[in-house]
């Protein structure tokens, strides 16, 4: 079975625009679980312009499913997570002022980083995922680093996928039965959608977590929106 993690940044990039506390990031992680999801991923960014470091910690007595915090791991993301202990920590090497994610470690050159990094994580007893890019040799290095899983960067899969190009798919599989065989657990992530998740975990073995954030919060307000405008409007009959 894969677990569906729901990423909930652009709840907190919503609630941010108005400066108040709608819409409650605690309490839509507890309504997401309620609802079935199996765990709830955030991505605190240095600049904190979506998810905050205080919504990391307020929402750590609420997620009882897996809670997965991503980031990379500076001084100030290590000691949260350290501090928090959430299920798993997913180390992503994004630069501060970049938009999104937009790449997988190089964990040849990281290695010793890594190494160190990962260590830290699982001395507290904190299972360890790293981003990466459908790169056989990334695979090979993430497994030297020690880490527990990595995730697949599926940004360039869901590009194409888009565009009518299944082979897409290709790396991410080889990349998976390499990493199954090495002993690594598979995530995966980045613009995954209800269009293209079924193909995306038919085609990939063992594929134990996605976590889904800007399609799923996007598809719930367009598969929401007719409801409410009817609300709206018997209100105002
Ligand atoms: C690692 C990854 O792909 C997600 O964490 C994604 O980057 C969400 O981050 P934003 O919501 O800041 O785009
Ligand atoms: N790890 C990927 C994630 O949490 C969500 O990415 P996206 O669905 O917002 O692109």
């Amino acid at each position: 079975m894969t677990k569906l993690s729901v990423n909930i940044n652009k709840i907190a990039t919503l609630r941010n625009s108005r400066g108040g506390d709608t819409p409650n990031v605690v309490q839509f992680a507890k309504d997401v679980q309620r609802f079935g999801a199996q765990g709830v991923t955030i991505h605190p960014r240095p600049d904190e312009r979506h998810i905050k470091y205080q919504d990391a910690y307020d929402l750590k007595p609420e997620v009882y499913t897996e809670y997965n915090i991503e980031g990379n791991p500076i001084p100030k993301f290590m000691e949260m997570v350290l501090k928090i202990q959430p299920t798993q920590v997913t180390l992503v090497p994004d630069s501060i002022d970049t938009l999104t994610s937009n790449a997988g470690w190089d964990t040849i050159k990281n290695k010793d980083f890594l190494v160190d990094v990962i260590s830290e994580f699982k001395k507290k007893g904190i299972r360890t995922s790293i981003f990466v890019d459908p790169d056989l040799n990334q695979i090979e290095g993430a497994k030297a680093t020690g880490t527990d899983r990595i995730e697949l960067y599926t940004e360039a899969f869901a590009h194409q996928y888009n565009l009518g190009n299944q082979k897409a798919i290709l790396p991410y599989a080889e990349c998976a039965k390499l990493a199954n065989n090495l002993g690594l657990g598979v995530n995966a992530g980045h613009d995954l959608s209800l269009d293209n998740i079924q193909f995306f975990k038919q085609n990939i073995p063992d594929l134990l977590e996605v976590s889904i954030g800007h399609a799923l919060i996007s598809e719930s307000l367009y598969l929401g929106i007719e409801n409410v405008v009817n609300m709206y409007k018997n209100k105002l009959k």
